[in-house]
């Protein structure tokens, strides 16, 4: 007997239409889909309202691609809380099939599901990256809250694969403090670039 896909259904916290404010897409026009659950528990995370999935409804996946096709841009940003908590292999099948390129945001804590363009690994000390998602990413983002941390960042070089890009991001609150120290790594190892959050510079999503 043939079993039809049944329907799935992920938590969302929110999705928007805006334009992406980090790493190597910087400046795109981006579909936001931010799923709600997360067990790294960075301290300073800027969305820990998305940690709790249970505070978030479920949207069918239907539902999600339905709106982010509405919109004009054919990146969709899978974000989250940790997207990777999630089996993300129909939600990334369908949005191919309404044309998007398929990013995600990840800290690598869990295994990778889906069909991916654009893998963005934010590894975390508070729980460690998997080394399959590490070897498959395509833009490694370290956020910098202490100087040591552009030595940690320094770690997982011989670990990736060729050509990833390499960002140094400043965690917000520590900006003024570690972008001094930042600019003069790069200015020193130029295989490395800045990474700002300019989404919030331009006070948008
Ligand atoms: C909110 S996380 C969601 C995706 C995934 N859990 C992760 O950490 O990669 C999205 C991006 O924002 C970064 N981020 C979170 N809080 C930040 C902060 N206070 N300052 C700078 N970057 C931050 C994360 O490292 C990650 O690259
Ligand atoms: N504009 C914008 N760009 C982003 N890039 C990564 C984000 C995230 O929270 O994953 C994010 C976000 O929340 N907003
Ligand atoms: S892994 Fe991402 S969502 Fe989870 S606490 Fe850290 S920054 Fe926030
Ligand atoms: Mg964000």
């Amino acid at each position: 007997m043939h079993i039809s896909t049944s329907i799935q259904s992920l938590p969302v916290m929110e999705s928007f239409y805006t334009i992406q404010g980090e790493g190597h897409y910087q400046g795109r026009a981006a579909y936001f889909i931010r799923l709600a659950g997360c067990d790294v528990g960075c301290h300073w995370c800027d969305v820990k309202e998305s940690w709790d999935a249970s505070q978030h409804p479920m949207q069918t996946i239907e539902h999600m691609v339905a709106e982010a096709s509405a919109f004009t841009g054919r990146i969709a940003v899978i974000t989250g809380g940790e997207p990777l908590m999630h089996d993300l292999t129909n939600l990334t099948a369908q949005l191919k099939q309404e044309g998007f390129r398929n990013h995600i945001e990840t800290s690598g804590a869990h295994p990778l599901s889906g069909e991916w363009d654009w893998i963005c690994l934010s590894p975390k000390k508070f729980k460690a990256p998997l080394p399959s998602v590490i070897e498959a990413c395509d833009e490694l983002k370290i956020i910098v809250f202490h100087s040591s941390d552009i030595e940690w960042a320094k770690t997982f070089l011989p670990k990736l694969k060729k050509g990833c890009k390499l960002f140094l991001q400043p965690e917000w609150s520590r900006q003024e403090e570690m972008l001094p120290q930042i600019i003069s790594f790069v200015k020193e190892n130029p295989e490395w670039e800045i990474s700002l959050q300019i989404h919030k510079f331009m006070n948008i999503p």
